[in-house]
């Protein structure tokens, strides 16, 4: 085929959602998802409880680690502020390159930027070279077994203030060994798991752990 299937996936993108329109590119990418390929998109009852959380929490920094072709960047960006902003880091570079084309598609180039680099090596460096002081909302949605290994660093780099909420995927399928027995065990986050259908799959059944931080400043 030579294509790949985030290739595929921008090109019916491409061909059928309404340029500058978030929704029309979320609803055309789950179509997508359902008619033609699947996709592992933070999509359906996943995205309709990350929708619920920035509503709520109107947050003005996002991290998200784990772009994929970038359709929770559209899904968080589309509910945020004027001057908010979503950091989003995507380590393989296929697929930064399609999230950057699927961004521009929705018209939110301005809204969130997408970082081809190692996740650990950007949360170094947030404070001094993206003008990050803290995080609001992080997304945690790349290897699942770097998700405790990033949570660490975000804590050590005091990016989090009380009520910062870390909103994470998969804690079931694929499971992030050893992530939700930490956080869980933390006394500085209080965390709420949310039993969730896997994404386009009906009959199968994943997690997704909400937790915010109440520790010290
Ligand atoms: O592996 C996932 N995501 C990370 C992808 C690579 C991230 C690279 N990166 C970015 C930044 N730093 C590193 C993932 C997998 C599945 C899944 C579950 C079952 C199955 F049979 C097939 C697939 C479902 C998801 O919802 C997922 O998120
Ligand atoms: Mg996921």
């Amino acid at each position: 085929k030579g294509t790949t299937r985030e290739q595929r996936a921008l090109k019916y993108l491409k061909e059928h959602a309404r340029q500058g329109d978030p929704d029309s590119v979320l609803e055309t990418f789950d179509e997508f998802c359902r008619t033609q390929e699947w996709a592992m998109n933070a999509a359906e009852e996943k995205g309709d409880i990350l929708d619920e959380i920035v509503r709520e929490l109107q947050p003005t920094t996002c991290l998200e680690l784990g772009t994929y072709c970038g359709y929770s960047a559209v899904r968080i960006a589309r509910n945020l502020s004027p001057s908010a902003r979503l950091i989003t880091i995507e380590v393989n570079p296929d697929y930064a390159a399609v999230a950057r084309e699927v961004v521009k598609l929705a018209g939110l180039q301005d809204k969130i930027e997408v970082i081809n680099l190692d996740s650990a090596d950007v949360i170094r460096e947030l404070k001094n070279t993206y003008d990050v002081t803290k995080l609001d909302l992080v997304f945690l949605d790349h290897w699942k077994y770097l998700y405790i290994r990033d949570i660490k660093l975000i804590e050590e780099e005091k990016l989090l203030k009380k009520g910062s909420v870390v909103f994470a995927d998969n804690v079931i399928i694929p499971g992030a060994p050893g992530y939700l027995e930490y956080i869980r065990g933390s006394k500085n986050y209080k965390s709420t798991f949310y039993s969730v259908h896997f994404e386009y799959m009906d009959d199968m059944k994943d997690g997704v752990e909400k937790s915010v931080y109440i520790g010290d400043e």
